[in-house]
């Protein structure tokens, strides 16, 4: 499965946000998005899920256009930057609705086993996003697209996520943004940097110091 975006342009006001986007994610890899802050990767990626509506886009899966938002067709998993989860509920009952298996879920993040008969609002904010990045990214969506999933968690649970990622990367198309750029290097297959509105195709790293997202010298 091959998922275009294409020409899109967003106005916040007369404030124009995007505006020459193209991007490809398909099966079997992981695209980053790297982009300094308020470039429009959080847009970008609502825009795809179908939460926000620009001015205009042209989204297509293998070639066809897709009129309707992507999440009505029941296609895509979005990890937003803002919690998914209802803090009433018992972190076992959201693996049922989720239909994901909670054994498997422990026996990678197995300090969770404590957690299994717990409220949502009792666990840190953390372990919530822990818990909602593999709710989404384990999910049965052939398209999924991941907000920030290494902020906020520990450097032992980015290198789980890691490796979780490319095994689920291999019945799936994964989007994935974040500030924590090795990571994102590290887990892409395709780069993409977001800047002045525009999506820019990385072939070579040094593209992102000298696109100025990065300062000379840190990818050293
Ligand atoms: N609802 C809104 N109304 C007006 N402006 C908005 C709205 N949402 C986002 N923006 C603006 O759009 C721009 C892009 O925002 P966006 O959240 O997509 O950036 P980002 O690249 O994800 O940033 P960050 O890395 O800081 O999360 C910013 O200038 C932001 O202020």
């Amino acid at each position: 499965m091959i998922l275009e975006i294409d020409s899109i342009e967003l106005y916040f006001s007369s404030k124009r946000i995007l505006n020459g986007v193209y991007l490809k994610a398909e099966t079997g890899k992981v695209t980053g998005i790297l982009g300094s802050n308020g470039s429009g990767k959080s847009c970008l990626m609502n825009i795809i899920f179908g939460s926000l509506q620009p001015k205009y886009k042209l989204i297509r899966i293998d070639n066809e256009p897709i009129l309707k938002p992507l999440y009505t067709i029941n296609c895509v998993g979005f990890l937003p930057q803002h919690a998914l989860t209802p803090n009433n509920i018992k972190v076992k009952t959201v693996f049922k609705l989720f239909r994901l298996d909670w054994l498997e879920f422990i026996t990678v993040f197995e300090s969770f086993s404590l957690f299994k008969n717990s409220k949502i609002n009792s666990l840190s904010g953390g372990e919530r996003r822990v818990l909602e990045t593999y709710l989404i990214l384990k999910s049965k969506n052939e398209i999924v697209i991941l907000d920030e999933p290494f902020s906020h968690i520990a450097p032992l649970y980015i290198e789980k996520f890691k490796r979780l990622i490319a095994i689920e990367k291999q019945t799936k198309a994964i989007i994935i943004t974040d500030h924590y750029f090795r990571d994102v290097i590290d887990t892409s297959d395709e780069l993409y940097l977001l800047k002045n509105g525009c999506t820019k195709l990385i072939n070579n790293l040094e593209e992102l110091e000298d696109y100025k997202y990065l300062s000379i010298g840190s990818l050293d």
